[in-house]
């Protein structure tokens, strides 16, 4: 059994929405397909994936590093005999040789990216969805059935009025989303205020609504919007400050009894551990962003998960960021408090299988073999094309 090829194409995600803190006017990200020799219904087994916004496509890196140091690995060091598959952590132990610590920048990105697709491909090889095989080998067989999801919008961008803005919120009550999460910080907080207030008027109550600053505040003005945001209740109030400064966000803990959420922009379970030892995060009623295909994959996530429990945090209170299936599949599978969706924006690469609706806030998963792309036939498409 051996991986004979890897395949990556950087695709556009642009548009014309912005946040805080940048647009995404040439927004791009990585399709991975890891090919191997295992034969499935007479076709090759392929694994994909893909990383999430925010940060760009990671082709360079892939082709100049990781892929190479997979591909020229001996193929017996990466097979788990036990389980007559690929071996994803010896997998990441050979991508990860002559990293050295430390500095989790664009290179956690693509090695996310190739770990989507190895997941991918041994749960494909295992003939099971990824949420069964990731219950079976660590949860004791106990999946979720369902994921809670919210869906995540309310972007910046030109001649988006408030009308707009209740129209898209709206939009996504009607499609059985409970919770909605709208951008904050681009604007004056009395700007902000009233569009907030406009949202409110659809959505009826402030535990239906969570903003994300995405990173942009100071602590004067982390603490100003703390201070006007208190009186509605938010769901989560995101990343108001630098996501490595866990100072900030612990003071800002002496100002927001509300939740707080952060952690999309931490890579590493040493970055996850810093925030939850110096950042006052709050194990009762603040949320975590982990998004494994930025941070190393799920081998990593693995580790940052069981850090979160040797500090004393239960894994539902992570919701992560990215809205794709590979999250999905872990909420499920090892038991997060749910995931973010992106109904609208960053297709085909948001959302989730065809056919399966929200309904209460909560979707199903596709009973197919891997993460499941293949019931996203928009999202498919595009994979096909880097496999092919
Ligand atoms: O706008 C973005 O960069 C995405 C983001 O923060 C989120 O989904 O939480
Ligand atoms: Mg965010």
């Amino acid at each position: 059994m051996r991986i004979v090829d890897i395949r990556e194409k950087t695709v556009s995600i642009a548009s014309p929405i912005a946040n805080a803190y940048i647009d995404f006017s040439k927004m791009t990200c990585s399709v991975v397909a890891v090919v191997t020799d295992v034969m499935r219904e007479g076709k090759p087994v392929i694994g994909y994936g893909f990383n999430s916004n925010g940060r760009y496509g990671q082709g360079a890196l892939m082709r100049e590093r990781f892929i190479p140091r997979l591909l020229e690995a001996d193929p017996k060091t990466l097979v788990d005999a036990g389980n007559d598959n690929l071996d994803p952590f010896a997998i990441w132990r050979t991508l990860m040789q002559n990293e050295k610590p430390g500095g989790h920048g664009e290179r956690s990105v693509a090695v996310g990216t190739i770990d989507m697709a190895v997941w991918d491909a041994v749960a494909k090889i295992a003939g099971v969805p990824l949420w069964r095989l990731l219950a079976d080998r660590y949860r004791g067989g106990v999946a979720d059935e369902k994921v809670w999801v919210y869906a995540a919008g309310g972007y910046y961008y030109p001649g988006k009025d408030d009308e707009k803005l209740k129209d898209e919120m709206r939009s996504y009550l009607d499609r059985g989303y409970e919770v909605v999460k709208m951008k904050i910080g681009a604007v004056p907080l009395d700007e902000d205020i009233r569009r907030i207030e406009s949202v409110l008027s659809v959505v009826g109550s402030g535990a239906r609504l969570a903003v994300d600053a995405n990173g942009r505040f100071d602590l004067q003005t982390a603490i100003a919007y703390a201070e006007a945001l208190s009186p509605y209740g938010l769901f989560w109030y995101e990343e108001a400050g630098d996501p490595l400064d866990y100072a900030l966000q612990a003071e800002l803990a002496n100002h927001y009894t509300g939740s707080m959420a952060t952690g999309e922009n931490l890579f590493s379970h040493q970055d996850a551990r810093n925030l939850l030892r110096h950042g006052g995060m709050r194990p009762d009623r603040d949320f975590l962003q982990f998004d494994c295909a930025l941070s190393y994959g799920l081998v990593e996530y693995l580790r940052t998960l069981d850090v979160m429990e040797e500090l004393g945090w239960s894994s539902r209170r992570v919701v992560p960021h990215g809205g794709h299936q590979m999250s999905l599949n872990i909420a499920a599978g090892l038991h997060l408090g749910g995931n973010e969706s992106y109904p609208d924006v960053f297709q085909p690469f948001g959302g989730f299988a065809d056919g399966i609706a929200v309904e209460g806030g909560l979707v199903g998963l596709p009973h197919i073999p891997g993460v499941g792309f293949e019931a996203k036939s928009a999202l498919y498409r595009v994979m096909r094309e880097v496999a092919e």
